[in-house]
């Protein structure tokens, strides 16, 4: 008999999901009350960065590319995260706005999938969050050109370092290459893992100011 491979130990990883159920009549009206009922739970349970989410954007031929950033809020408006205009995400979500995040809480087997068009907030608002900001992430967001390539970690170290002395003793400005983003979701997806690989998907969809509740196949 041949020996059991890593690669045979990773296909066979997986687990049964029995917490809970979600059905139509059970949701809100509203996908921003719904999330906010689960983000509450996600913030009681056991676990690290329930804030973190999945952020996928793609260039304008359609290359996508996702990376974790954290979720700031949420209104009837939209999901607000924070990041360099200029980043890759930024550049991408210039020349294409549709982007999707996405939650993942694994002790209260949950998803939620949120996808829509993005737009950057306005100044003041990005402002107000900057100053709220520890020092030195103010401080690494100017020293840091995000996404562009560094020469070594010294390179960096010094950039920082120059930053620090450029605004010592003075409060850390909000950059003009930094800010918020708001998705504005047309689509939302909860999924409660259930047993059996039946999970339960309740899906909102925006039809002009309405929402659009229906169920889909696991
Ligand atoms: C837990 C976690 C939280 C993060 N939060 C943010 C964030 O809020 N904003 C951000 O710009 N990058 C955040 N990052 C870093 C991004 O994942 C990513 O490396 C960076 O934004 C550059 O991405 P880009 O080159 O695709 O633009 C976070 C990473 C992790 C692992």
């Amino acid at each position: 008999m041949s020996k059991e491979t890593e690669q045979d130990k990773v296909a066979k990883l997986r687990r049964d999901y029995t917490r809970q159920m979600l059905t139509e009549s059970a949701v809100e009206d509203s996908p921003i009350s719904q999330f906010n009922i689960w983000f509450k739970q996600a913030l009681s349970a056991e676990m690290l960065d329930p804030n973190a989410m999945t952020l996928s954007t793609a260039t304008k031929e359609g290359v996508p590319s996702s990376r974790i950033v954290l979720f700031k809020g949420v209104d009837e408006d939209g999901f607000r995260f924070y990041s360099n205009y200029a980043s890759r995400k930024g550049r991408e979500l210039e020349e294409n706005p549709k982007a999707a995040l996405c939650f993942y809480w694994p002790p209260l087997e949950r998803q939620v999938r949120v996808e829509g068009d993005v737009e950057k907030m306005n100044r003041e608002a990005s402002a107000d969050y900057f100053r709220q900001r520890p020092r030195l992430s103010q401080l690494g967001a100017w020293a840091s050109q995000q996404s562009s390539r560094v020469a070594s970690r010294e390179e960096l170290e010094n950039m920082f370092q120059k930053t620090s002395e450029r605004f010592e003793n003075k409060p850390v400005p909000l950059p003009d290459f930094w800010g918020g983003f708001v998705l504005k979701p047309v689509h939302v997806e909860f999924w409660q893992g259930r047993k059996g690989r039946l999970h339960d998907r309740i899906c909102y969809e925006k039809k002009g100011d309405e929402w659009n509740i229906f169920r889909l196949a696991p």
